[in-house]
């Protein structure tokens, strides 16, 4: 449990990504006295987190999160800066929108750290990428320790790889959903209930990914060691690996999506 959080953290939205990074957080120790988040629709957060329909006059915060689409950014712009304490820190979640950008705009803010998260951050088996190149070795450590109730958190040092990150883990859980429901609708296609194929999808991926993450062996060796000579496993990999036509396709994606994160920086930046 991470007991060192900021005094004062202020949210700027609260859905479906700041909302798990919150609700993590608060389940592992954050006092929910000391947040507030800034919302329109207003709607309740979590007991004990104060939530607002627009800022409130005078408040600060020491962190910052922007939890808003890329596109909203203009609109929150200047109530961030009014709500900055001194040597505040803003942490952007921002699909595709620079440090530099960021910098550019908030001029005056001490430290700013972009974040990517992914949904699973909510059970603690999420993924955060961070980049703050305004911080030394100590706040990095403290980023590191704030984080870290979220999953797995990783330092990107070339921000150049951050809409690569990005579509890899921030859209990740999207694409494997969709390797899930492939999967059951396979099995559907080859005759069985098609509840029953969701039901042996999902977990046989969730028992997959978990082993995998236990193993001595890459998942490459996993697989091989699923596949028997001859049988019927090996059938099935040859018919996927052929033309490396699922390594193409998630190429594809992954390139699709990072396009799309340098788009929206450039359009929201
Ligand atoms: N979804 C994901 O898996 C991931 C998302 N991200 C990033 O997270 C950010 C948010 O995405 P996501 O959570 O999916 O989006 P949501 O649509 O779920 O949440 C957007 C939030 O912004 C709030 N909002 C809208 N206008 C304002 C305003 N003027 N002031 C304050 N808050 C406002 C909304 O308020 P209200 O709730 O009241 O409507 C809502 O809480 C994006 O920048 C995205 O790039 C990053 C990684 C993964
Ligand atoms: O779809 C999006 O734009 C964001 C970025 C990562 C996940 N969701």
């Amino acid at each position: 449990m991470f007991s060192d959080y900021p005094e004062t953290m202020l949210l700027f939205g609260c859905g479906a990504m700041a909302g798990a990074m919150l609700s993590r957080w608060l389940e592992s120790g954050l006092s929910p006295d000391r947040v507030t988040v800034v919302r329109p629709s207003g709607a309740a957060v979590a007991p004990g987190v104060r939530v607002e329909r627009q800022l409130p006059s005078g408040l600060t915060a020491d962190l910052v999160l922007v939890g808003v689409k890329p596109a909203m950014l203009g609109t929150v712009a200047d109530d961030i800066s009014a709500t900055m304490a001194p040597g505040g820190q803003l942490l952007s979640i921002l699909a595709g929108v620079t440090h530099a950008s960021l910098r550019e705009r908030f001029p005056a803010v001490r430290s700013i750290v972009r974040a990517m998260p992914n949904l699973p951050v909510a059970l603690g088996a999420g993924v955060v990428a961070l980049h703050a190149p305004d911080a030394g070795p100590d706040e990095c450590a403290s980023l590191t320790a704030l984080h870290k109730p979220l999953g797995l958190v990783e330092w990107i040092e070339d921000e150049a790889d951050y809409d690569a990150v990005t579509a890899l883990a921030g859209s990740g859980p999207a694409f494997l959903y969709r390797f899930i429901d492939a999967l059951a609708k396979g099995g559907a296609a080859t005759g069985l209930d098609p509840a029953q194929a969701a039901r042996l999808a999902l977990v046989t991926v969730e028992g997959s990914a978990r082993l995998a993450t236990m193993a001595d062996a890459s998942p490459a060796a996993l697989a091989d060691r699923v596949a028997s000579k001859g049988g019927s496993t090996r059938a099935g990999l040859d018919r996927l690996d052929a033309d490396g036509a699922l390594d193409r396709l998630v190429a594809e994606t992954l390139a699709a999506a990072t396009a799309r994160n340098r788009d929206m920086g450039r359009e929201n930046g």
